[in-house]
């Protein structure tokens, strides 16, 4: 299984994401609050200004706090940067539609961001993926990215324990005329995925997406695991959960891990 992790940022971006960084001579790196003016810093008689990796807040990146990543420079999303990347989305009308209808419902947070939503319909693209799995369809923002970069004649299994949700992701399917391609599957997706299982459709997909109970991941995996072909790929929503993924106090992971299976 090949693995790489990508920090995809959702909507909720916040200022403190614009982290500087300072070099000290030959010591490890200062990590400023974005709050904290650089001028002051600048002015303090420690630090020199030639000393600077960057500190402009509004193009904030990251520098790797470890000399074997020979200071890598890692760009960090502002919003502004975030509100460029949104602007420039090829969003398809009907999925703009389903956000704003979202935008007022409880859990709206939830829904994939239109930059993600379009990656995994380029995934699903560069696959040639027909058969495609989803854990955790909510209204159905992600599930019909990936149903509309489906052929005619690919299927979605959309699995998803709320009824209420999935009324609104089904009158977007019918709107977009993909119903056909996605079956909908009401009920605890673990359940879902071992029936598929049972019903002999081991290694007949190619493409999985997995966005519900961070609790169950391991077990989606798994499951996902014995269902997806090899060469197909699995990919898993909210890895690096906000950033607290480096906490020690919270192992669990926003951005996401995309999987190939070998
Ligand atoms: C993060 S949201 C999915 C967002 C969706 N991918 C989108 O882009 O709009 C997670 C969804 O998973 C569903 N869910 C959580 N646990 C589940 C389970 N055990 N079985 C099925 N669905 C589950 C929740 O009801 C919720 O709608």
């Amino acid at each position: 299984m090949g693995c790489c992790t990508v920090g995809l940022q959702r909507l909720s971006i916040l200022p403190f994401q614009n982290v500087v960084y300072l070099r000290r001579p030959k010591k490890s790196l200062l990590k400023l609050h974005p709050f904290s003016s650089a001028t002051p810093v600048l002015g303090s008689p420690k630090i020199k200004p030639s000393q600077i990796v960057r500190s402009c807040s509004a193009n904030a990146f990251v520098v790797a706090d470890d000399a074997k990543y020979g200071n890598k420079q890692v760009i960090s999303i502002t919003p502004r940067l975030y509100d460029y990347i949104l602007a420039n989305v090829r969003e398809p009308e009907i999925l703009r539609q389903l956000r704003e209808e979202t935008a007022s419902m409880r859990g709206s947070q939830m829904q994939v961001s239109p930059d993600q939503a379009q990656l995994l319909a380029m995934l699903v693209q560069i696959l040639g993926a027909e058969r495609c799995i989803e854990v955790g369809v909510y209204t159905g923002y992600s599930s019909l990215a990936v149903a509309l970069a489906l052929p005619e004649s690919g299927l979605l299994v959309a699995c998803e324990r709320d009824a209420k949700s999935l009324e609104v992701a089904k009158k977007y399917y019918a709107q977009a005329n993909v119903s056909n391609k996605v079956h909908v599957k009401h009920g605890l997706a673990a359940d879902t995925l071992k029936s598929l299982i049972l019903n002999g459709e081991a290694c007949s997909y190619d493409f999985a997406f997995v966005d519900a109970e961070k609790r169950m991941y391991h077990e989606y995996f798994e499951l996902l695991l014995q269902l997806v072909r090899v060469g197909g790929v699995i990919v898993m929503d909210n890895v690096l959960w906000h950033g607290k993924v480096a906490d020690p106090m919270v192992p669990i992971g926003d951005g996401i891990t995309i999987c190939r299976k070998r």
